[in-house]
């Protein structure tokens, strides 16, 4: 659905985009997170024809977005990161509107109860809340089954109820068979939803692949409270490192890459020495230590 290589976005003398490569399956949900700044909406905006790449290739369904914008856009539904949606036509008007304008039009009742704005259909769109509009936005967007969906930042300012409501209906769509390609500032908005995942950095992809290749880049972490009487040097030879300053402050942290292996050593020592490791924890590295360290090491890959 999309192909991206070598994308090159310029501002004047600022590059914001500096050598991005992506790409998008058939049915897939792709998220793009990044820091502030990282210069997702500027990929996606080329990617929507709004703006020429300054060099790279780019490709939506095999056609070139800034040229072949009028055969793209049919088949596309685009949130924009900000739509400028306003005025004085009610909620069901604005649809009304947008569903005339789609070549593949689909009932507006159940687009405003997907999205929760049933009950708000006769209001002027000038007088809904922030998140309201951000709904609206996201109902006109899905309009007419596009076979391709942008979400800029789909659920910024949602309260948690019209966010859970926002991912059930993107993943229906998904289930449908439509792609997306999403920027979102939540982690956890891409742990639910993405298929696989990027994160931007000044313009570059630091990391991306499925939440799984991208979780076993960083370390897993074993910890448990320093059993009574046990010193660092009674600990086994396990493959991971010890952390000396949280064994001085009482517990156990080991990062290691060997999470099962180090596990099944500790367990065999606490048994063979007859010990109860106390808030004994294992776990994989989480999304959020993944962008922490994307952000202080910088683009990498
Ligand atoms: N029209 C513009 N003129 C000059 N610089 C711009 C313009 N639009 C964006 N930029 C700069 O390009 C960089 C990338 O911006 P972009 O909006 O693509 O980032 P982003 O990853 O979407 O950020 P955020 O998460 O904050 O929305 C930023 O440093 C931004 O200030």
């Amino acid at each position: 659905m999309i192909e991206v290589r070598g994308l090159h976005c310029r501002y004047g003398p600022f590059e914001a985009v500096r050598g991005v490569d992506l790409d998008v399956a058939e049915g897939e949900l792709f998220a793009l997170l990044g820091t502030n700044g990282a210069g997702k909406t500027t990929t996606l905006e080329v990617l929507e024809g709004l703006r020429a790449p300054s060099e790279g290739t780019v490709r939506v369904f095999g056609l070139r977005p800034d040229a072949d914008r009028a055969r793209i856009r049919p088949r596309t539904g685009v949130l924009l990161q900000d739509s400028g949606a306003g005025g004085t036509l009610t909620v069901v008007e604005t649809l009304r509107l947008w569903r005339s304008l789609t070549s593949r039009p689909s009932d507006v009742d159940k687009a405003l109860a997907a999205v929760g704005l049933d009950h708000r259909a006769d209001v002027r769109v000038n007088a809904l809340s922030g998140g309201e509009r951000r709904r609206l936005d996201l109902a006109v967007a899905t309009l007419g089954e596009p076979e391709l969906l942008f979400l800029d930042e789909p659920t910024t300012g949602l309260d948690p109820e019209s966010r859970r409501r926002t991912w059930a209906l993107v993943r229906d769509m998904v289930a449908r068979g439509t792609s997306v390609l999403l920027t979102t500032h939540y982690l956890e908005e891409a742990e639910h939803l993405a298929h696989r995942l990027a994160i931007m950095h000044e313009g570059r992809v630091a990391v991306s692949g499925t939440l799984v290749d991208v979780l076993e880049r960083e370390a897993s972490r074993i910890g448990f409270v320093v059993p009574p009487g046990v010193t660092a040097a009674d600990l086994p030879t396990v493959a991971g490192t010890l952390d000396r300053d949280a064994f001085a402050a009482g517990r156990v942290e080991i990062r290691t890459r060997a999470l099962q292996d180090d596990l099944a050593v500790l367990l065999a020592w606490a048994a063979h020495r007859d010990l109860q490791l106390a808030r004994l924890r294992a776990t994989h590295a989480s999304l959020t230590e993944v962008f922490h360290n994307v952000q202080d090491k910088g683009a990498t890959a």
